[in-house]
């Protein structure tokens, strides 16, 4: 049940070398040079780090290059969570996930109520950008959509893979001009068509990197395999139990990861239950496998599903919290599951889950589900709005 390293393409290792490197900067609240797919040019920001000593570095370098003012760019959804879109962008000028652009370019100046006069202030921004602080905004804006792709949904897409806020500060400058910016700011950039071609392919490849036996209170004879993406992105386990026969459909599950459930045993989903349950039921039939994928919070990372939990707080439901903290309701895709199957040989599965999307998902990526297994766990006082709101308006099969 070896691997053999998946080849990957030149192409798609240029492209996750510049992006994981512009991720890694943006997380660290650096400015980068985007060069858009669109032919534009824009410096950007995380919008979680936009303090005022960050703003004023995007407007020195974009005066330095003859560019213009400071923008926020936050996804349509967002946008209407705060109040400044009536409706989402059309599917045929979002994103591949879904999700639309929209650009708020307060102008310095005073006509513009809210943003006193001094174009986009920190203070904006965290309003904008982040649900979990109060405050409402009443601007006299009108937000610009863009379709995408475009330099700003590039951008976008770049924090959300950096586990941020999904939303950027920008500046446009002179194409160019692009390189002599960067150049004297000693900025990474990154081209907008390699940040579209590593979310297209990004996670086809995965290597087999460790195997090792890890025997569990519910199931000894079980091995862990360890995956990694090429581009050192993140890391996926696959938990064997028993020594399922390839040529039969295997029991499988597909398992986000949820640190809260997982490990701290959290109230608030059914994610521990469904783990645990689904080793012991595997190791009650004998074999099969629970890929444990790193897709925190439906893929929008830990920090992200608590600004998303004190919304809950307030008496939002779990798929509405996820659109008012700017991302889609589920931004998970099943393409690292179905990779992981192949590898270790499985092509054939009987699914336990309550998860359509799961089902079509994995026939799309060519792995054949021949059965559904149920996976319904107790309730307890603190989920139940949790598991109604899965049935209700995500279509769990509940
Ligand atoms: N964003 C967000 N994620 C959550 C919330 N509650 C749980 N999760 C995450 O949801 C995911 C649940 O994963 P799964 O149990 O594999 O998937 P599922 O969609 O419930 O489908 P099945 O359990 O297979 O029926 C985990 O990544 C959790 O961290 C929440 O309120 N908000
Ligand atoms: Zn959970």
């Amino acid at each position: 049940m070896s691997l053999a390293a998946e080849p990957i393409s030149p192409l798609l290792r240029t492209a996750s070398r510049s992006v994981q490197r512009v991720v890694s900067e943006l997380r660290r609240g650096d400015l980068v040079m985007l060069q858009g797919g669109d032919g534009r040019a824009l410096l950007v920001r995380a919008a979680e780090m936009a303090d005022a000593p960050a703003l004023a570095l995007v407007r020195q370098a974009a005066a330095q290059g003859g560019g213009g003012e400071p923008a926020l760019v936050v996804t349509d959804k967002r946008a209407i969570a705060a109040g400044l879109l009536t409706q989402a962008v059309e599917p045929a000028q979002a994103d591949p996930m879904g999700a639309g652009t929209v650009v708020i370019a307060p102008a310095p100046g005073p006509s513009n109520k809210g943003t006193s006069g001094q174009g986009l202030t920190p203070d904006l921004v965290r309003l904008l950008a982040d649900p979990t602080r109060p405050g409402h905004a009443t601007l006299d804006i009108t937000p610009i959509v863009r379709p995408f792709p475009s330099a700003e949904g590039e951008a976008l897409l770049l924090v959300k893979l950096a586990r941020l806020l999904p939303a950027v500060v920008v500046a446009e400058v002179p194409a160019a001009r692009a390189a002599e910016v960067a150049a004297r700011n000693d900025l990474l950039t990154v081209r907008g068509a390699d940040v579209q071609a590593y979310q297209a392919a990004g996670e086809s490849t995965l290597r087999q990197v460790v195997e090792a036996s890890v025997p569990l209170l519910d199931a000894e004879d079980t091995r862990l395999i360890a995956f990694r993406a090429p581009d050192g992105g993140v890391e996926h386990l696959a938990i064997l139990i028993g020594n399922p026969d390839p040529a039969q459909p295997v029991l499988a599950r597909l398992h986000s990861e949820c640190f809260t459930g997982d490990l701290l045993g959290s109230l608030r989903c059914d994610c521990g239950a469904q783990l645990r349950g689904a080793i012991r039921e595997i190791a009650a039939q004998g074999s099969g496998v629970v890929l444990y994928l790193a897709q925190e919070g439906r893929n929008i990372g830990l920090m992200n599903k608590l600004r998303a939990y004190r919304l809950q707080d307030a008496g939002v439901d779990t798929v509405d919290a996820n659109l008012m903290v700017g991302f889609e309701a589920d931004e998970r895709t099943y393409l690292p599951a179905a990779t992981m199957l192949k590898a270790l040989g499985f092509h054939a599965v009987r699914l336990m889950t309550n998860n359509p999307d799961k089902l079509s998902q994995l026939a799309r990526w060519g792995v054949q589900v021949v059965d559904r297994v149920p996976h319904i766990f107790p309730a307890n006082g603190h989920n139940i709005a949790y598991l109604r709101t899965k049935a209700e308006k995500a279509g769990h099969l509940l």
